[in-house]
């Protein structure tokens, strides 16, 4: 099967988009994989299909692939490329944009500056959870955050590490650590994205708080590994900040790929992104069939 697609970035997390607006492509997990393969394939982090939405008042399907070739639930740096996509391709009618992803409707907007703001929805505070005894887990409430000691089996021996555990639609679990850049996220990103206490796995943020209007992170995302960004772990990684004290309610976030900026007023107001989406090239590809 011979496709086109567009790539893009989004604070260097990378997409393979697809526009299935007037014919479905209805690819097999393993077509997926191949299309986010570095060496076989395109290669991007995830893959985003277009597709128009049935609903009344909402213009788009928005369906995100991890390379794996697991379909999840949100995609943050995704969503702003997706908005960027439908708009530069003229798929756009009126002037919102309101897209269904697994996790609800967000409302993508393009900024004069270039940049995209999207509103993720409300932080949700209880995932999904294996009963703890069965997980060997101890939670404790520090402050008014629940956080979790997660028992990991690394190298070492084992090691216990205490994560801020939501979801911003898909799961997320954030530590803070005092230099990202030292952060064992390739011994630890692996097991807390595959420890029991998280069924359907996690991503694991890794934050270091310069002060209360900025952090710097580092995510090893589920079924990806480490990307240069994270739009939604940078979403969690904020919330979590900011419900524990450390951070204000407007904060910069540094990542590898580029700055994202996350703003939330707490409670169940939604959590608002800003960042970069932009066009890399087009092409055409042949999938194994
Ligand atoms: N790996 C994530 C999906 C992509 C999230 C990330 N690329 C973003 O910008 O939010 C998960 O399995 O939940």
């Amino acid at each position: 099967m011979r496709i086109r697609f567009t790539k893009m970035q989004g604070a260097g997390n990378d997409f393979v988009v697809l526009d299935e607006t007037r014919q479905r492509l209805n690819l097999a997990p393993e077509q997926y994989r191949q299309l986010a393969d570095r060496h076989f394939g395109v290669g991007a982090d995830q893959i985003l299909s277009v597709r128009p939405s049935p609903a009344p008042g909402v213009d788009f399907e928005y369906v995100i692939h991890n390379a794996d070739g697991g379909q999840v639930e949100q995609c943050g740096n995704g969503a702003r490329c997706f908005a960027r996509y439908v708009v530069d391709k003229g798929l756009v009618r009126g002037e919102r944009i309101r897209v269904q992803t697994l996790s609800g409707v967000i409302e993508p907007r393009l900024n004069a500056d270039g940049r995209v703001t999207v509103d993720m929805g409300a932080p949700v505070f209880d995932l999904p959870a294996v009963p703890f005894d069965a997980a060997g887990l101890s939670p404790h409430r520090d402050g008014q955050w629940q956080k979790w000691h997660l028992a990991l089996e690394v190298e070492a021996g084992s090691e216990i590490v205490a994560v801020a555990v939501l979801s911003m639609g898909n799961p997320h679990a954030v530590q803070e650590v005092a230099d990202v850049e030292a952060a064992p996220l390739c011994v630890q990103g692996p097991e807390i994205e595959n420890h029991p206490r998280f069924p359907k796995r996690v991503n694991a943020g890794f934050m270091q708080v310069v002060d209360r209007g900025r952090i710097k992170l580092r995510v090893w995302e589920r079924g990806v590994g480490e990307t240069l960004a994270c739009g939604t772990g940078a979403c969690a990684a904020v919330v979590a900040g900011i419900r524990l004290g450390r951070l204000g309610p407007r904060v910069d976030v540094e990542t590898r790929g580029g700055l994202l900026t996350i703003e939330w007023a707490g409670g169940e107001a939604p959590v608002s992104m800003t960042g970069p989406a932009v066009t890399v090239f087009e092409g055409e590809i042949e999938l194994q069939d």
